[in-house]
């Protein structure tokens, strides 16, 4: 599927950019372009590979030029370049705008002027029914992305939503872990908080699902179970058979009870393909005045599919889950290291 063919990272010195490299790096593809800001990340990562198939352009998805000039000659593109985290969004909201919307809006344009064959960008579900800049900039993402899909076949143009990638850089299970190790409460927002728990290789999963299956404008979610805040703290104390104080220190800037993966109105049109669901893009025309006597029925009984109504993972599950996180084992090996070298 990737034979010889040249795939373009946004972002791509991320988390979801290192997952993507370590399925593919020892394939039959031709090329893997790593596209970043950041000269550090990118020079750590070229020591640790030193490999011929990857290469590595800087840039910022906020300047055309420098995307324009990485796409030449790429087949793929997984958009996953984003400001993404949501304390500081919503402190700097038009930074989020000036990169996760025009920012995206370059990625597009320039995929289309380099008639790249397939686009997948990837968004949160922190964009459904959004009440944070983060959020709001990848809704707005998404509408950038699923207007041009309607104009342009090729780049197929497809997004997909996840919900929170456990351990992600920044996220809560390396700072619980952290905080754990030194000994320090863990800081708990409410325990009563779900979130829906997705490994990185379930993100890499869900992004070659909508390369495979995408028709343009779609949007794929992967079906996920989650957990309380509460409930991850605890498991992690006993997975680092540790007892630290737990501290609540209330709702951050921004932040939900609960996160929704699908609207009701989504929900209702969404088609079930086992594992994900496809939200075909909305094919109107905008003269509304033909659609008046249609309407869809199955809106009305259908419901949010969010993480307090999906499936609630008990401590063993969450447990298998967190110990078969690459972090979590490099996190109890050191400590394993450092126990036999004392003795
Ligand atoms: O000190 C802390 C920090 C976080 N949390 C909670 O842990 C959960 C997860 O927090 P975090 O890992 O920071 O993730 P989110 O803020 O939910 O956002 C993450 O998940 C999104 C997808 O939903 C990604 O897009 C974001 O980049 C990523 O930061 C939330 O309920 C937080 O309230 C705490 O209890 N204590």
């Amino acid at each position: 599927m990737f034979k010889d063919k040249c795939l373009l990272i946004t972002g791509g010195t991320g988390s979801f950019g290192n997952a993507v490299l370590k399925r593919f790096l020892n394939t039959d593809i031709g090329e893997i372009r790593i596209f970043s800001r950041d000269e550090k990340k990118q020079d750590d990562m070229r020591n640790l590979l030193r490999s011929d198939k990857v290469k590595f352009y800087m840039g910022d998805v906020r300047d055309f030029r420098s995307i324009d000039n990485a796409m030449d000659g790429v087949n793929y593109v997984f958009h996953a370049a984003a400001l993404k985290q949501v304390p500081s969004c919503e402190f700097y909201p038009m930074e989020a705008v000036r990169t996760n919307v025009l920012g995206t809006e370059n990625v597009v344009e320039a995929a289309i002027k380099h008639k790249i064959e397939k686009l997948i960008c990837l968004g949160t579900d922190k964009a459904v029914y959004p009440i944070n800049a983060m959020g709001i900039s990848k809704a707005m993402m998404e509408k950038v992305a699923i207007s041009k899909a309607r104009l342009h076949t090729r780049p197929l143009i497809t997004c997909t939503r996840y919900g929170n990638v456990m351990a992600s850089r920044g996220s809560v299970i390396p700072l619980f872990i952290s905080q754990i190790k030194s000994g320090k409460p863990l800081t708990i927002t409410d325990p009563e908080m779900t979130r829906f728990m997705m490994s990185l290789s379930n993100a890499v999963e869900l992004v070659l699902f909508a390369f495979n299956n995408a028709n343009p404008g779609d949007i794929f979610v992967q079906k996920a179970p989650a957990s309380t805040i509460g409930q991850l703290a605890r498991v992690l104390l006993d997975i680092f058979n540790a007892s630290n104080e737990i501290k609540v220190i209330g709702t951050r800037h921004g932040e939900k009870l609960y996160e929704t993966l699908l609207t009701r109105e989504e929900f209702g049109k969404a088609e079930d393909m086992g594992d994900f669901y496809r939200i075909a893009a909305d094919d109107r025309d905008l003269n509304y005045a033909k659609y008046f006597s249609e309407g869809n029925q199955e809106i009305a009984a259908a419901q949010d599919y969010h993480s307090h109504n999906t499936y609630r993972l008990s401590d063993e599950e969450l447990k298998d889950m967190l110990l078969n996180l690459d972090y979590v084992q490099e996190q109890l090996n050191v400590d394993h290291e450092r126990y036999s070298n004392a003795y």
